[in-house]
Order: C-alpha cells, then sequence, then structure tokens
C-alpha cells in the first residue's frame, strides 16, 4: 500500500505537520535516517552528472528580454517560441526583476524557514491561518503521495497588495509581493508574444482571466540522499517565473527530438546567476492546442546543502473556461483537450500526488482508432 501520513505514525505526523517541524525540523533534530514514507525508489531519485559541454546552447543561455522591444524582437520572439515548443523551459535575463530582489529573495525565504517552527505552526498552517491565502505544509499532497516529498513550503496566493502586507510573513512579505508583481508583468509579456506566434490576439479582459490568480511560494528542500525534493509534475497553469539558488538540482524530462537529446533524457537546468527560470504550464499546452509544452520536471535532494527555490505560478481565475483557442484548432482542424472549468483542474490537480504529466489526461482527448 502506499505510504501516507495516515500510517506514517503518529509522533512523527505530529512532529512534521502539526508541530510545523517540517522535513527541516526532522534534519535540524539530527535524525540518521531517513523515516520509509520519504525514501523514494530508485527511479524516482537522480543522480546528478554535471553540465554536459555539449548541451544545447539555448537551454543554458538565457534569453535577453530587453531586445523583445529592439530590433531583435523577431529572434527572441522565435528563440522563445521555439523553447516553449521544446523543452518548455528556458531561462531569461533583463527580466524586470531588479537582481538585487532576487538576492533579498533567497535571503527572505531562508529567514521564514529559520524561524521556530511553533511560529510557523501557529501562525500559517494549513488550519491555523488566518488568511486562506496563505498556507505553510510539507510535501504536496501528503495524503496522495506514493513516496513524501523532502520539501517544506510557504505559499502565498494574491488577493490585492492590502492582504499581502497583512497576512504573508513578516520576514518575506514585501519582497514576495514586488517579485511577484514584476513576474507578472512578464508574464504577461511573454504570453502576449508566444499566442501572437500562433497567429492569435487575445484582448485585454481574456488575458487578465488566463493570468487572473498569482501564487508565490518559497520552497526549502533539505539535505538528504534517497529522498526527492519536488516529484515529478507538469505545472497546472500558464506559465511559472522560479528563481532557484546556486545549489541546482531542477531537472526536466526531454520529450522532443529537436533538442539534441534522447527522449526521456533528464536535463539540468543550471543555476544562473541574474535569471529566472520560465516554464509552460498545462493550461498554456491546452491553450496552445498541445504547441508549446509543459514539461515534467523535478528536484533532487542532495547531502551537500539545502535548497530553495520560489516560483510564482500564473494561473487562471477559476471561473474561466479553459479549452484551446479556436483560431488554433481552426488551424490544426482538431482539438487535441477538452473544455473545462479551471477549477475543476485544480480541484484534479491538488488533489493527487505528483506523477508526472498525468494532471493532463483529465482532458486531453485520445482519438480512438478507427
Ligand atoms: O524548486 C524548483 O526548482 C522547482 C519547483 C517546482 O517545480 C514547483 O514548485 O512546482
Ligand atoms: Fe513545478
Amino acid at each position: 500500500m502506499a505510504p501516507s501520513f495516515e500510517n506514517i505514525g503518529n509522533e512523527l505526523f505530529n512532529f512534521v505537520v502539526r508541530e510545523g517541524n517540517g522535513v527541516k525540523g526532522m534534519v535540524d533534530s539530527g535524525i540518521t535516517t531517513v523515516p520509509d514514507q520519504y525514501i523514494q525508489s530508485p527511479q524516482e531519485r537522480i543522480v546528478k552528472q554535471g553540465i554536459d559541454p555539449s548541451y544545447p546552447p539555448s537551454l543554458v543561455s538565457p534569453i535577453d528580454l530587453s531586445e523583445l522591444e529592439g530590433p531583435n524582437h523577431d529572434q527572441v520572439v522565435e528563440l522563445l517560441g521555439q523553447s516553449a515548443e521544446t523543452l518548455g523551459f528556458f531561462q531569461v535575463i533583463n527580466h524586470g526583476v531588479q537582481v538585487e530582489l532576487l538576492e533579498q529573495l533567497k535571503d527572505a525565504a531562508h529567514r521564514f524557514f529559520n524561524q521556530p517552527p511553533e511560529r510557523k505552526a501557529f501562525v500559517y498552517l494549513k488550519g491555523a491561518s488566518p488568511s486562506p491565502f496563505v498556507k505553510y505544509g510539507t510535501s504536496f499532497v501528503p495524503e496522495a503521495e506514493k513516496a513524501l516529498e523532502w520539501k517544506d513550503y510557504i505559499s502565498m496566493t494574491y488577493s490585492g497588495d492590502e492582504d499581502a502586507l497583512n497576512f504573508w510573513p513578516e520576514e518575506c512579505k514585501e519582497v514576495a509581493l514586488e517579485y511577484l508583481k514584476s513576474s507578472t508583468k512578464m508574464v504577461k509579456r511573454i504570453l502576449e508574444v508566444l499566442l501572437r506566434r500562433l497567429g492569435v490576439t487575445v484582448d485585454h479582459t481574456e488575458t487578465e482571466a488566463y493570468i487572473g490568480t498569482r501564487m508565490v511560494n518559497m520552497n526549502l528542500v533539505s539535505k538528504s540522499e534517497l529522498t526527492v525534493g519536488v516529484g515529478r509534475h507538469s505545472d497546472m497553469g500558464i506559465l511559472t517565473v522560479l528563481l532557484q539558488d546556486g545549489i541546482g538540482g531542477l531537472y526536466v524530462k526531454v520529450e522532443d527530438d529537436r533538442l539534441g537529446r534522447k527522449k526521456g533524457e533528464w536535463v539540468e537546468i543550471p543555476p544562473t546567476p541574474g535569471a529566472l527560470v520560465v516554464n509552460v504550464g498545462d493550461t498554456l499546452e491546452i491553450l496552445s492546442n498541445g504547441r508549446y509544452k509543459s514539461a515534467e520536471h523535478r528536484v533532487w535532494t542532495t547531502n551537500a546543502e539545502s535548497r530553495v527555490s520560489i516560483p510564482v505560478f500564473v494561473f487562471p481565475l477559476p471561473t474561466k473556461k479553459i479549452k484551446p483557442l479556436p483560431q488554433v484548432v481552426e488551424k490544426d482542424g482538431v482539438a487535441h483537450y477538452g473544455e473545462f472549468l479551471f477549477e475543476e483542474y485544480m480541484k484534479n490537480f491538488f488533489g493527487k500526488g505528483h506523477e508526472g504529466k498525468k494532471s493532463l489526461d483529465f482532458v486531453k482527448i485520445t482519438m480512438s482508432p478507427s
């Protein structure tokens, strides 16, 4: 049977979850063995191979977004488009998020996680938090995962500046809010050029509904081997912006022959000072009728150091109806995904453990052989 918090043992459950110690607390307490529930099967773990010098340059070289506004506009759009079509991941610089803010964010994340556990549990734990928009937790969906993730997180959903400054944690609220706002601007611009590249223009109200929900998370993956920081998954939204620290360990699955890599191979997105990682989410894959790929990715753990990462997830309003964009379907002659309300998608996504790109099966139209 799949292990879960139900059979994790009350003592451990109380310590990790109820008392807010998280995985970090377990590691800080000096445990010498990883509890069974966290041990991943060997195929789920990652052995770090280091960066291959023959790496396709587009995977490593960040794309300069400021060039979107200059004479190289078309080339930059092509770079973004091809990255979104092939790997589903790219890195960007001159992204409009202040470089000093990136350092401040990483410090703020450590400050948050370094607080005494009782404070994190008392103020932010699911159920205890004074706002439904702030949640401190551990693993992804502990009740549903096959093996638990070696990760603690705080999740802050944007519901207005005032709410953010009132409810988000003191240690990180200002920087997190600024990061979320400038990342959203960038996402809007990238989305616009990616859609225009497909011959689609979306009006302002429609765009706002596609990017109407924004959430900033801070993840802490503690030290260990045998475990996984973040299990194999794709993101559910439009685009995700991600700040990772210098530890590395974010791996993406290759699905496209054009990258000069074998299908199914995992490549690392190397930490690049000043750059942000951007990746396509399920919703953009659906809107583009499968042209842009929401890539499967995961994060390793290492014995050397703990790792922080700070994603901004941009996804539709819950009430937004989602289906492949009609202009794209017209060109393709067939829709590859059905229509749904975004809240249904979210319910499905958060109702299960991470399992690769399975989240998309929920809406995929599979052709029956005739
Ligand atoms: O920590 C990372 O590098 C990636 C995190 C991630 O994939 C997620 O939170 O969805
Ligand atoms: Fe992700």
